[in-house]
């Protein structure tokens, strides 16, 4: 027996798990939700890229928010400019004055006070805006040396204040990079924005303007701004000119109206001929006369629109200034290409769907013509189309429609076309007339006679006489017609467009030929027409010209 002996010091050995805890172990933590939590409460690693990451983050975010001061500091200075350049004559001799009298100020007197004045530092701002001194870079000293080497002084203040300016900046600006927000940044910019406020503000007091601190896009915009404002200056001393030149035209001397001009030359001296003649009091020399302007004038459009003198004579006697210039230009443009639908093969509508099919591209010729069309393009050859060939259309002027609208036949009638060929108004007179009645289609020329026979052919005119004699003679065979039309041989200077041949080959001679042949015609064409005719008793004379010797009644009939 005896006691029992204590090893444990009092302490008693912990009684062993229970049947049930041995079966059943201590919870225990996953390992990778253990992993977790650990990190949780370890303070985060970075990576080293992460870290590279931030970083570049932080220095773009600072490029970033620079870059927009420097742009709103270029506005703003580009704006003050503007400004100054309206208010001053000539902001260069002003700078270099004002720099003169800041340098000679700072040698006679090194107060800073007096300096701060100058840049407009207020005593509130002057604890925080001390100029403190440059610490230039020796490139910028460089460039400073050979820019402007006589402003150094005055450039080095310059960039004192911007330094402290930009020191100001710069702590917002590690206050913008500690700050994540977005909104941060823009609460940050606006900050920014009143303090280049206010140094802008103490630039203008001071009158200066920093050209060695400048950055290279600042000397560019300045340098554009410059070139821009010489370009325009430019622009209006040449209109100042100009206006000048149109107000006074100098009549040229025999000599310098004889001389080989360009053409843009003489196209001016014509504008400015006529502005004289437009109004002769005011712009004429008082020593020419207003033969000699018309004469220059008359030498000039010979040589830029390509006229003989004696034609462009006579066509400046038959236009009015205004109208002669219109005619002229009207004469070297070619008109529109128009057809005339043969409605004694088929209607307009169909021959235009026809057409359309075929990729022409047209339209009527107006509300005055049932007949008409004009073709704006077209793929397919407008005189070679299964269409034209079957005579369902003739490719007619449409001042050629005219005369027989006004001539007007009625079916039934008996009718003379005397100068027929190649029969394109024949053949409208026909359709009209609904191949019923007689027509007779005469024309002095075997050749082109033999037009009228083909054209007839193909548009399926069945009533006609084609017959060849001199109109002049018409009445020896025949006579007593219900209506003539007399589509007499001219000049042809009404259609230039068409054969430009006319600015050139036409003399007195020829016009006063045809105009002779014209008026025998038509004595003949009144003998041929049928007086007492129930339904017509109607002359139509047409030419191709605008001569008054070929179109007016008086000037042919005497
Ligand atoms: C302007 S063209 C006629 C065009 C025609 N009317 C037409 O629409 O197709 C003038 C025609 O007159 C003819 N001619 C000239 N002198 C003539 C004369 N003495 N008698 C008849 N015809 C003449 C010419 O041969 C020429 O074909």
């Amino acid at each position: 027996m005896g006691r029992k002996g204590n090893f444990n010091d009092g302490e008693r050995p912990k009684k062993g798990p229970g049947r049930k805890s041995r079966k059943q172990k201590d919870p225990e933590i996953v390992p990778h939700i253990k992993k977790l939590i650990d990190a949780e409460e370890e303070p985060k690693k970075l990576g080293h890229r992460q870290k590279q990451r931030i970083v570049r983050r932080l220095k773009k975010k600072q490029e970033k928010t620079e870059k927009r001061k420097e742009n709103k500091k270029l506005q703003k200075e580009a704006r003050l400019a503007e400004k100054e350049e309206k208010k001053k004559p000539s902001i260069n001799v002003v700078q270099e004055i004002e720099k003169k009298t800041n340098k000679q100020s700072r040698e006679d007197d090194g107060d800073l006070t007096n300096k701060k004045k100058k840049r407009g530092f207020s005593d509130e701002n002057s604890d925080w805006l001390k100029p403190k001194k440059a610490k230039l870079s020796k490139k910028d000293e460089d460039e400073d040396d050979s820019d402007e080497p006589g402003t150094r002084d005055s450039d080095d203040d310059e960039h004192y204040k911007l330094e402290s300016l930009n020191d100001l900046d710069d702590s917002e600006g590690e206050d913008d990079s500690s700050g994540s927000d977005e909104e941060d940044e823009e609460e940050d910019d606006d900050d920014s924005e009143e303090d280049e406020d206010s140094g802008h503000e103490s630039e203008e007091e001071g009158g200066e303007e920093g050209s060695d601190d400048e950055l290279p896009i600042e000397k560019a915009a300045k340098k554009l701004k410059k070139k821009q404002a010489k370009e325009e200056k430019l622009a209006d001393e040449e209109l100042q000119m100009n206006i000048a030149d149109h107000e006074v035209f100098a009549f040229p001397s025999e000599e310098e109206a004889d001389k080989v001009v360009s053409i843009p030359e003489i196209e001016q001296r014509i504008k400015d001929v006529l502005m004289v003649l437009g109004n002769f009091k005011q712009y004429r020399d008082p020593n020419r006369s207003r033969c000699e302007y018309m004469e220059l004038l008359k030498k000039d459009l010979c040589t830029y629109f390509s006229y003989n003198e004696f034609l462009m004579e006579r066509i400046i006697q038959i236009f009015p200034l205004d109208e002669l210039m219109a005619f002229l230009e009207a004469s070297e443009t070619q008109r529109p290409l128009t057809i005339r639908t043969n409605t004694l093969k088929t209607r307009r509508r169909d021959l235009s769907q026809a057409l359309v099919n075929r990729g022409v591209n047209l339209d009527p010729i107006g509300k005055w013509s049932k007949v008409g069309l004009v073709i704006y393009n077209s793929t397919v050859p407008i005189g070679a189309t299964p269409e034209y060939l079957a005579g369902h259309y003739i490719l007619q002027g449409a001042s050629s429609m005219l005369p027989v609208a006004a001539l007007a036949p009625q079916p039934n009638e008996r009718i003379l076309d005397m100068c027929a060929a190649p029969g394109g108004k024949a053949s409208h007179i026909a359709a009209l007339m609904k191949n019923t009645g007689v027509l007779f289609a005469n024309d002095v020329s075997k050749e082109r006679s033999k037009a009228i026979v083909g054209n007839f052919h193909r548009l399926g005119v069945m009533n006609s006489v084609v017959t060849c004699l001199d109109g002049r003679q018409y009445t020896k065979v025949m006579k007593g017609f219900d209506r003539v039309l007399l589509d007499a041989p001219c000049t042809g200077t009404g259609v230039i467009s068409k054969d430009t041949g006319v600015k050139t080959n036409k003399e007195p001679l020829d016009v006063q030929r045809c105009y002779t042949l014209q008026r025998d015609l038509i004595l003949q064409a009144i003998d041929s027409l049928n007086a007492r005719s129930p339904s017509g008793g109607y002359l139509v004379y047409s030419t191709c010209s605008i001569l008054p010797e070929e179109t007016k009644l008086s000037s042919t009939m005497h």
